[in-house]
């Protein structure tokens, strides 16, 4: 992924991390090139804030090596901050102040102009927030005013973890928009999440992570073709018989489970013209294989979050 032309933003080597008998991280390596999308992936307690916190340099490794922009992150590397932003799990802020003061606060931190405050607060969307009080906010907003303050001073290279995590579904989406905007600014970001459907929507490449290792990495389109699934084409139960959609062109497979009939297929587009043709499309849907597919392939068990 990296060559000279697209360098490597972060480089970790065989990083481990043990809280007593548990290994929180358990042999991790992993390079990400600058202006990549970076996803680390897996259900809680995987160990993807430790190990984003050990990359950032908030947490000192076990072993192993980490080099941020070329650098090494731990002991504390005043270096690197103006060149990183990072934003935690959760957010303090400064009490009672505004979303334009409290970015107007972090930027004469960072020595960085003030206008950058209403910069930046247009970029994550909150313009007709910026007189509002933090404590005012919305969760989503809240968001993305900490983007925002993680953002304030220029940074290569940004840290998120969870960003999206408790929000409602069109706060989440308004946060993509927000997330693919830094990506257009050239920015490397390496992010956590917990929601494969997103990770699968947003990231160059991803990461899948479980009990401290890391089981898979790649573009996510590459893992699920990897997987060779079937598509599943779903009808409404009733629609066509069990033996008739036996009998379709291309079907493989067929499960009926009282609700609705599952059609698993390596030629879909055979499958659906058959139906088309027959007028048996009721409650028709689609499925190809998804991130969850790999997680369940990977560790034999269901993704949960
Ligand atoms: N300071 C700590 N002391 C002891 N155990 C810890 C500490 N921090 C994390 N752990 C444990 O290490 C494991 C990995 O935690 P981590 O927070 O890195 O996972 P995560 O994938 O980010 O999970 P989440 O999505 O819940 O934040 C968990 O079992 C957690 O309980």
């Amino acid at each position: 992924m990296t060559d000279t032309e697209n360098p490597a933003a972060i480089v970790v080597e065989d990083v481990r991390k043990a809280y007593g008998d548990l290994n929180a991280v358990d042999g991790v390596s992993l390079t990400v090139a600058e202006g990549e999308f970076f996803g680390i992936l897996g259900p809680n307690g995987a160990g993807k804030t430790t190990t984003l916190e050990i990359i950032e340099g908030l947490r000192e490794p076990d072993s192993g090596s980490v080099r941020l922009l070329g650098e090494s992150p731990w002991p504390r590397n005043v270096a690197l901050l103006p060149r990183i932003g990072v934003q935690l799990q959760a957010t303090a802020f400064f009490e009672k102040l505004t979303a334009r003061e409290q970015l107007r606060t972090f930027a004469a931190l960072y020595r960085v102009s003030a206008d950058r405050a209403d910069e930046m607060l247009e970029l994550v969307g909150l313009t007709d927030k910026a007189d509002t009080r933090e404590d005012k906010l919305s969760g989503g907003q809240r968001q993305r005013l900490s983007i925002a303050c993680a953002l304030i001073h220029d940074p290569d290279v940004v840290f998120l973890d969870e960003p999206t995590a408790a929000l409602d579904p069109q706060a989440r989406r308004n946060l993509w928009d927000v997330l693919r905007a830094i990506q257009e600014r050239g920015k490397t970001i390496l992010y956590t999440t917990h929601y494969l459907d997103e990770a699968e929507i947003l990231c160059d490449r991803v990461a899948i992570m479980d009990r401290g290792r890391i089981l898979a990495m790649d573009a996510p389109a590459t893992l699920v073709r990897g997987l060779d699934a079937p598509t599943r084409v779903i009808l409404e139960r009733g629609s066509l018989s069990t033996v008739d959609a036996e009998e379709l062109p291309g079907a493989d497979d067929v499960t009926d489970d009282e609700l609705s009939l599952t059609i698993s297929t390596r030629k879909p587009a055979d499958v659906l013209s058959a139906l088309a043709e027959r007028r048996a499309l009721a409650g028709l849907q689609v499925r190809t294989a998804t991130l969850e597919d790999v997680f369940l392939d990977l560790t034999g068990r269901e993704y949960r979050a």
